[in-house]
């Protein structure tokens, strides 16, 4: 923006070239010039941002801006007739002229812009709307109305390629064919001639009485152009004063497999993590919806929070071999084969070797902007120790607090729009995949490439330190007690036994990192999640895929897994194969939590596209729940 010397008089406001154009009197124009001209007083004592307000009201854009409106303003208040209802004739006949006159460049220029068939579609448009040409043509009514169908309506839609976007029943007692819906979006909703409730009497001039509902749709399916309907109308048609609500997909939904559906076309299929917005709700059974990404269809029908939850319920207990997540996880049943599979022939070795072999110091710290910073939280022990994070049985009560059924949870979250403002902390960063596709390594790249804006959390552990340690550098270093009271009283958000020691991560470690302005990455097994997801910390959780299969192999030739034992070794192919299985277990159990999911293929690449994911998440509007904005306002 031009910056003008302070002290030294403004220019003149700029004269007003619209100013024919628009209301002097009442203008936004007028308003903008006063308040400059009153500015311009102070401007010259130098008053603090005077000049940059100045500057900011006296900028063309915004001059030019506020011109506009108050032409838009204008052009309402005086609601403008059509200059010619024939605009195509008219320049049919300017044809005709030009054809008469001498050729020359602009002639011909203009007998082109006017022969061209977006010029000419714009003109058909305008005569249409300038004739109001747009109302499908009714058919004249029936000369012989008896006295007793004066309630009745008939109604005339004119059929295109989409669906009608209603659905009909027969009633149980009378067997009347209503109406039984009207989807959102769909044409009958936009004709706002039938809603639900209205008997049918006639389609086509053929009756419906006695007909079954399929007879009537297969009548309308049959039709072709415009289809009349014969409707005896609803008493009182309902109104939609519904709020609309977003919530996101906690599970999968296919109309195409759910028998209960009352119209499988009317359908909204959507998989967890969608985010649906709910626009009718008046149903118990069936709502409307659509999904966030898709907001120009009509609306679906979705199974109701209660159906749905109910649904979920049957399929689970006509399913008993199927894993429940409240019983037992696959990733902990993966860990266990894991653990089993370990060649024989490796030497375990204690962890104090574990630890100085694996991160020397030298790896630990490293130098970035002219200073020495710690990498905290890398140690093999911790990260062993949440593979076998199975073992932390007192998690279950997170998914199944009262009983097994609530396990199943509620089908959908309902979230709002969360903007981080500037002042608020950052979000939390949580990284998590199947062991070995680089959670680790990603973390590590990141807090290297930026050290003073990523940081991990101190984790907690009740072994003694090493001579070579510092309390609260490689680890916070508590009693059995102290731990376990952390635990009782919620303060960790992910913990482990390992080698009869206890790792972990505490809240307060992650708001330490928090607190510092930083943001906090976190590597965390994928049942930890519903622990981390509180309003104070909304997290946002990168999921890291592995890609597929030959890819994997070329990209982690050189690639070590972290064993339990003293040499890391090379991927086998069963090991790429288990990372697979175990990456599409994590999604299909956990994938309505993801908020963005990473292919780590080529690391530089899968590192750019991690920066930029973060990135959005802190800077730009993102789907949370609810339930942390309101608690954010209670607060
Ligand atoms: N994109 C990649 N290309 C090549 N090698 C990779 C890539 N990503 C990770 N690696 C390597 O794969 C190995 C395993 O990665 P990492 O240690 O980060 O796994 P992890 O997901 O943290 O699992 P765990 O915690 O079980 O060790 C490391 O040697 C790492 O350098």
């Amino acid at each position: 923006m031009k910056q003008l010397d302070k002290g030294a008089d403004p220019p003149d406001p700029p004269a007003d070239p619209l100013s024919t154009a628009t209301n002097p009197e009442n203008g936004l124009s007028r308003i903008l010039r006063l308040l400059l001209q009153e500015l311009s007083l102070f401007y010259s004592r130098d008053v603090n941002g005077v000049c940059l307000l100045y500057d900011l009201l006296h900028s063309p854009w915004l001059q030019a801006l506020l011109k506009v409106y108050d032409c838009l303003q204008e052009f309402k208040e005086k609601k403008p007739v059509p200059a010619t209802t024939h605009a195509q004739k008219l320049s049919q006949e300017v044809m005709e002229l030009l054809r008469e006159t001498p050729n020359s460049s602009e002639i011909q220029e203009l007998r082109q812009i006017l022969q061209s068939p977006h010029y000419k579609a714009l003109l058909s448009a305008y005569d249409t709307v300038a004739q109001k040409d747009f109302e499908p043509l009714l058919p004249p009514l029936p000369d012989n109305i008896p006295e007793s169908e004066e309630a009745m309506r008939i109604v005339c839609l004119v059929k295109n390629q989409q669906p009608l976007g209603a659905t009909i029943k027969r009633h149980e007692m009378t067997g009347d064919i209503l109406v039984a819906r009207v989807i959102h979006g769909g044409l009958v909703e936009r004709s706002g001639l039938l809603y639900a409730g209205d008997k049918l009497v006639e389609v086509n001039g053929v009756s419906v009485e006695g007909l079954d509902p399929e007879q009537v749709i297969h009548i309308l399916a049959m039709s072709r152009g415009t289809i009349m309907f014969k409707v005896v109308p609803v008493s009182d048609p309902p109104l939609n004063s519904q709020k609309m609500v977003h919530v996101r997909a906690m599970t999968d939904y296919w109309p195409q497999e759910d028998p209960g559906i009352p119209c499988v076309d009317a359908g909204l299929p959507f998989q967890k993590g969608d985010i649906l917005q709910i626009v009718d709700q008046n149903d118990a059974l069936w709502w409307q919806a659509r999904k966030i990404s898709d907001l120009a269809t009509c609306a679906g029908l979705i199974p109701s929070n209660h159906l749905l939850k109910r649904k979920q319920r049957e399929f689970w207990w006509s399913q008993p071999n199927k894993l429940h997540t409240c019983l037992k996880s696959t990733i902990s049943i993966s860990m266990e084969e894991d653990d089993m599979k370990i060649d024989e022939k490796c030497v375990e070795a204690d962890e104090e070797t574990f630890e100085s072999e694996e991160l020397s110091e030298d790896k630990e710290e490293f130098v970035g902007y002219g200073q020495k910073f710690f990498l905290a939280g890398f140690r093999r022990s911790l990260r062993l120790c949440r593979r076998k994070c199975h073992l932390r049985q007192p998690r279950a009560s997170v998914y199944c607090p009262d009983s097994c059924c609530s396990a199943v949870g509620a089908p959908y979250e309902e979230v709002t729009r969360y903007q981080r403002q500037p002042s608020d902390k950052h979000r939390l960063i949580v990284l998590l995949g199947p062991s070995g596709v680089g959670v680790n390594e990603l973390r590590r790249q990141l807090i290297e490439f930026n050290p003073r804006h990523f940081q991990s959390a101190v984790p907690h552990t009740t072994r003694s330190p090493k001579s070579y340690e510092m309390n609260g550098r490689e680890y916070h270093y508590v009693s059995k007690e102290t731990f376990e009271s952390l635990i009782h009283s919620h303060r960790m958000l992910e913990y482990g036994e390992y080698k009869g020691h206890l790792y972990g991560t505490s809240v307060d470690a992650v708001h330490a990192v928090l607190d510092e302005g930083k943001i906090c990455i976190m590597d965390l097994e994928p049942q930890d999640i519903q622990v981390v997801r509180t309003h104070e910390l909304k997290p946002y959780v990168i999921f890291i895929k592995p890609s597929n299969m030959s890819c994997m192999k070329q990209s982690r030739k050189n690639a070590k897994i972290l064993t339990e034992y003293f040499v890391d070794m090379k991927f086998k192919d069963e090991d790429l194969q288990e990372m697979e299985d175990l990456a599409q277990k994590m999604e299909t159990q956990f994938g309505q939590f993801f908020d963005h999911v990473i292919v780590n293929d080529h690391l530089q690449d899968a590192c750019a596209r991690l920066l930029s994911a973060i990135q959005n998440a802190q800077e730009e509007p993102q789907w949370v729940p609810a339930t942390w904005i309101s608690s954010d306002s209670m607060s």
